[in-house]
């Protein structure tokens, strides 16, 4: 059914993609991937394990020491392809996005258009890795630092964003000359198999990227973590899991980068334009029904505009239209699933047990399902768990505060530090709070920070590594250094 509403129906792969060819069946059994707003079956796939996992680490071992001797033009040509085709199948790339993950059409098309921006950058970048001539400490020798690619590479990747969090590393990855092995989340696998497909479109080798199927996570992950042929692990993904990866790549010492979960503040100063404010807290919070990593956790408003600033953040959230995002219009889809629905409630429940007052939404949609309704909720305070935990949720709740210094405080006492936001129209108290903010990404006056530009990255228990930009693609590359000596007789001019 959901097949038949793409143009290249070529695109619907229900099955690992592992050198080059589709694994649609395994020793075992299958799993089924559903539609999170009508629980619709979308496919039945086979479950990858041990046997499949080493196949996929193995051929992308056997085709990096290929693919590593091409030339960056080469890798750079063959990668820009990839990202043309994004380009051509946008609208079919969308729809499978909306279909697995949920998000509004309109939202799925921004995701293909962040999600090839990716492969384009990095295409360009291929090209741009240098090393670097260091004077040398004796006459007769030459120092030289060469860049090179680590080697196999293993993603796992979260549901919220299923083909920007895998660009966002396999690109870096197969532009520095490494080889990938990608762990979708199982809830949504079938964007990944689409790029996979798109792949092997572009002439990209057997083996360079390889997609694994299936929802034995941790026997998987466990492989993928330990295998002696893997050398770099790049994850996003809770702390709690990324924190259990990091654990299990200690052991064969690996190279790791970590993109984890978030506690964003979102500060408003009184003598912020607060036209700009309620349209930037309103993209910061409810972007993919809030279910993002950098997404406003915590709105933090000044004492003499909070009243205010409240009413106007309700009224526009009581407009918004929720529904499946295939419809036309909808602008917050459903979550993810039945668990991430208790979750927001739990938090909310504990935060009204408190004393916080509902001023939009706070209960499940009326649509039912996954769906919950956009939600404001004041009079929150720091101790309560939704301004401690990731809620993950559309809920945005408002804390009050009086001086900076109160807000500055209050926005870092968390262990995450992904980004932090703040409306103010005052330079200085800009700069002020912007260097004191304990977070690896500020957005000043804006709630949208994301683009293939930036370093993208937290600091904290928010992860380790920067993704996207001219640092991301340091994260696939070793530094060799060469001492040369002998080029010269000592003493001679
Ligand atoms: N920083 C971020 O961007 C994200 C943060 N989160 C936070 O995490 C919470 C839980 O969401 P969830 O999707 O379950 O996040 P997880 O961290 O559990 O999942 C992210 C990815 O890690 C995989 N994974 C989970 N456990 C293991 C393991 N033991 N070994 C190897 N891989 C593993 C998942 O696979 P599988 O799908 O097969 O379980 C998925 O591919 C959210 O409510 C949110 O707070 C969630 C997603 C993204
Ligand atoms: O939530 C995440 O894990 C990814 C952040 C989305 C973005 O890059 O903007």
């Amino acid at each position: 059914m959901s097949k038949h509403l793409l143009q290249d129906q070529g695109l619907w792969r229900e099955g690992a993609l592992i050198n080059g060819e589709w694994v649609t069946e395994t020793a075992h059994g299958t799993y089924d991937v559903r539609n999170p707003a009508n629980g619709e079956l979308l496919a039945r796939l086979p479950r990858c394990q041990k046997e499949e996992t080493v196949r996929a680490i193995e051929s992308a071992d056997a085709a990096f020491r290929k693919w590593r001797h091409t030339t960056a033009k080469q890798r750079a040509e063959i990668i820009n392809r990839w990202y043309q085709l994004m380009v051509q199948h946008k609208e079919d790339l969308a729809k499978i996005i909306t279909l697995e993950e949920g998000k509004p059409l309109s939202e799925a098309r921004g995701e293909m258009d962040y999600a090839s921006s990716f492969v384009q950058w990095f295409a360009e970048e291929a090209k741009r890795v240098r090393g670097d001539v260091i004077p040398a400490p004796k006459v007769t020798q030459h120092i030289v630092a060469l860049k090179q690619p680590v080697g196999v590479c293993a993603a796992i990747t979260p549901w919220n964003f299923p083909a920007a969090m895998i660009t966002r590393k396999a690109a870096p990855a197969l532009a520095a000359g490494c080889s990938i092995v990608v762990k979708p989340a199982s809830q949504t696998p079938m964007t990944a198999f689409a790029l996979g497909e798109l792949a092997i479109r572009a002439g990209i080798p057997a083996g360079v990227f390889n997609v694994l199927s299936g929802n034995d996570t941790r026997i998987i992950g466990g492989l993928l973590t330990s295998h002696q042929l893997v050398r770099k692990v790049t994850f996003t993904g809770s702390t709690e899991v990324g924190r259990v990866l990091l654990r299990q790549s200690a052991e064969t010492i690996k190279k790791c980068s970590m993109e984890l979960g978030g506690n964003a503040p979102c500060i408003v100063f009184d003598d912020a334009n607060l036209d700009l404010a309620v349209e930037g807290v309103l993209a910061a919070k409810y972007r993919n029904t809030g279910q993002s990593c950098i997404a406003a956790n915590r709105v933090l408003v000044q004492d003499n505009i909070y009243d205010a600033l409240a009413e106007r953040l309700a009224e526009r959230t009581r407009a918004f239209k929720v529904g499946n995002g295939l419809e036309e219009g909808v602008q917050i889809g459903p979550m993810i699933d039945e668990a991430a629905v208790a979750k927001v409630e739990e938090h909310l429940a504990n935060a009204i047990a408190g004393g916080a007052k509902i001023l939009a939404g706070g209960r499940r949609h009326a649509l039912g399902g996954a769906f919950f309704e956009p939600t404001v909720v004041a009079g929150v305070s720091r101790d309560m768990t939704i301004a401690r935990e990731e809620t993950f949720g559309p809920v945005m709740p408002l804390i009050r505060f009086k001086t900076d210094a109160e807000a500055i405080e209050m926005a870092n006492d968390t262990e995450f530090g992904l980004a932090s936001y703040l409306y103010s129209e005052n330079a200085s108290r800009i700069w002020r709070t912007a260097e004191a903010l304990e977070s690896g990404m500020v957005g000043i006056n804006t709630g949208l920070i994301s683009t293939e530009v930036a370093p993208f990255g937290g600091v904290k228990q928010s992860g380790l590594g920067r993704e996207g930009s001219h640092y991301g693609i340091d994260e696939f590359l070793e530094i060799k250094y060469m001492c040369w000596d002998g080029l010269r007789p000592a003493g001679a001019l």
